[in-house]
């Protein structure tokens, strides 16, 4: 069974499909994060975020490992003499800003698609297009969107910045990404502006339910 959650930018994906995947006692894999990942490396080794053969080059010689616990997925480099987890330093202002330009080259897309799709089901799948373009045959698909002021005053609350400039960042992420950001057909949309986190949580359940 695959189980894909979809939304833009700072929409919940994450915390949502942790604790779908809890309910469910199964992983949940974040595509994202390996996106952030390849960002991350080549903005330090100083790799063009639009050179889709220099990226694979860098990609294919880091040793990257990514860990889709249900209660937070995590990423590390397992170089030999210097093992190092790269989770946070994915989730950065540096990282969010360059994504989306490294996100739009189809070879890297397919080198992050070929990963989701070496796994082996059950999992909860979170990104943009995992029940369009990764995972069509999902069993369930879920499609979160929310104001980007609620969701700057989100992301706000877990790293500081200023609500007006993390708004019009959000904004500006979910423009570049809108290619591969479109809920599937068959994909239950859900708010999230006025639900908490667990009540996000129980209408992916209940729209579980109804799948069943
Ligand atoms: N419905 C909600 N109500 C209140 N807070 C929420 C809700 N959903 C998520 N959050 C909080 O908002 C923040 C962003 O959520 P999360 O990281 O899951 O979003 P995301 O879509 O995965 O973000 P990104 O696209 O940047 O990876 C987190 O601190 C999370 O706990
Ligand atoms: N399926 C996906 C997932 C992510 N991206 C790109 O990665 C960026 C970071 O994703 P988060 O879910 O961690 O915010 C995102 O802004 C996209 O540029 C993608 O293209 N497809």
């Amino acid at each position: 069974m695959i189980v894909t959650i979809d939304g833009v930018a700072a929409s919940g994906k994450s915390s949502v499909a942790s604790g779908v995947a809890s309910a469910l006692s199964i992983p949940y894999v974040s595509s994202g994060l390996l996106y952030r990942a390849a960002t991350l490396l080549a903005l330090e080794a100083g790799t063009s975020l639009s050179d889709a053969p220099a990226l694979l080059s860098l990609l294919g010689a880091a040793p990257l490992r990514l860990e889709p616990l249900a209660g937070g997925n995590r990423i590390y480099l397992d170089t030999p003499d210097c093992p190092r987890e790269l989770t946070a330093d994915a989730h950065t202002s540096a990282v969010d800003a360059g994504v989306s330009a490294l996100a739009q080259l189809p070879q890297l897309r397919e080198w992050v698609n070929a990963r989701l799709r070496a796994l082996t089901p059950p999992f909860v799948a979170e990104g943009r297009d995992m029940g369009t373009a990764v995972f069509p045959q999902a069993r369930a698909k879920f499609f979160l969107v929310a104001s980007p002021r609620v969701r700057a005053l989100r992301r706000v609350k877990e790293r500081v910045g200023d609500v007006e400039a993390v708004e019009q960042a959000l904004i500006a992420r979910d423009e570049q990404d809108q290619l591969q950001s479109h809920p599937a057909a068959d994909a239950q949309i859900i708010d999230t502006s006025d639900l908490d986190l667990a009540g996000v949580i129980a209408a992916v359940m209940a729209g579980l339910q109804e799948r069943a």
